[in-house]
């Protein structure tokens, strides 16, 4: 029997309502654990197909199937549901600022509470155990009561990686997670990424423009342009001309 697949595009399309193609024809399966990279020039449609997975943007046709469930016409708690299971980090890592590290951590609970019990910070003993834990794992633990604007880029990216691990989730979308950092902390954040992946088993998904990490961290590369899928090859067959090329056509 074949192995359950994680993620699922059949046959996807996206044009946005401006008519700008997003995504092309899309066929791609991910398998569990796997931990894929996504390499293609500005524009070439990463974001539209991570943002396809959770649904932030809806496909103009076909299918997208996540942990076997179709997800392209979810609403509110079957949508809520499949957020929980995909968590997702950003380029800019979107935490609250001005308030602590444990409450932005705290914070990924939210898909499992109403919103009024977050607002009034209702957190349980459990839920901060919890929390502290998530920051033991990205090595922050000892930034726990810190404001979160007092934390370096790559640490506020960290935390957003706790945050997600909050849900529990199957998933971890990553998009240009280091596109703001320097070298060093850039590892930091991909190294959190990988441990995440190998140690629980998440599946990752990052969109990256550096070939070298790429080809340092992916177990599988897939290449776009202009809104189409050119190239997919386990890490073990991917050259580093292969994917100058992706980044070299216009
Ligand atoms: N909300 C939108 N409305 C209209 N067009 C959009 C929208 N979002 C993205 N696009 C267009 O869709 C195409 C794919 O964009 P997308 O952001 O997915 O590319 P990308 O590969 O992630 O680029 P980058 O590396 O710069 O983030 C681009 O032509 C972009 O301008």
């Amino acid at each position: 029997m074949e192995a359950k697949s994680i993620i699922e595009f059949k046959d996807v399309n996206k044009i946005y309502d401006n008519g700008t193609v997003g995504l092309k024809d899309i066929n791609l399966t991910v398998q569990p654990g796997e931990f894929l990279v996504v390499v293609g020039l500005s524009g070439a449609g990463k974001s539209t197909l991570m943002r396809t997975i959770n649904q932030m943007h809806r496909p103009s046709s076909g299918s997208v199937l996540v942990d076997g469930v179709e997800v392209t016409d979810l609403k509110g708690r079957a949508l809520r549901e499949l957020r929980r299971k995909v968590g997702m980090i950003f380029q800019n890592f979107n935490l609250v600022k001005r308030t602590t590290v444990e409450h932005n951590v705290l914070s990924g609970k939210i898909s499992y509470y109403p919103t009024w019990k977050s607002l009034l910070n209702l957190y349980t003993k459990a839920d901060k155990l919890q929390a502290a834990e998530a920051l033991d794992r990205v090595n922050l633990l000892e930034k726990l009561y810190m404001r979160a604007d007092q934390l370096s880029g790559g640490q506020q990216q960290r935390v957003a990686i706790a945050r997600t691990l909050m849900q529990d989730p199957k998933i971890i979308l990553a998009d240009e997670p280091i596109a703001s950092l320097d070298p060093l902390t850039t590892r930091a954040v991909m190294n959190d990424l990988k441990k995440l992946n190998q140690e629980d088993g998440i599946t990752v998904v990052v969109n990256l423009h550096s070939v070298p990490l790429a080809l340092e961290y992916a177990d599988r590369i897939v290449g776009m342009r202009a809104g189409q899928l050119v190239y997919d090859e386990p890490i073990n067959r991917v050259t580093e001309s292969d994917l100058n090329a992706i980044y070299q056509s216009v």
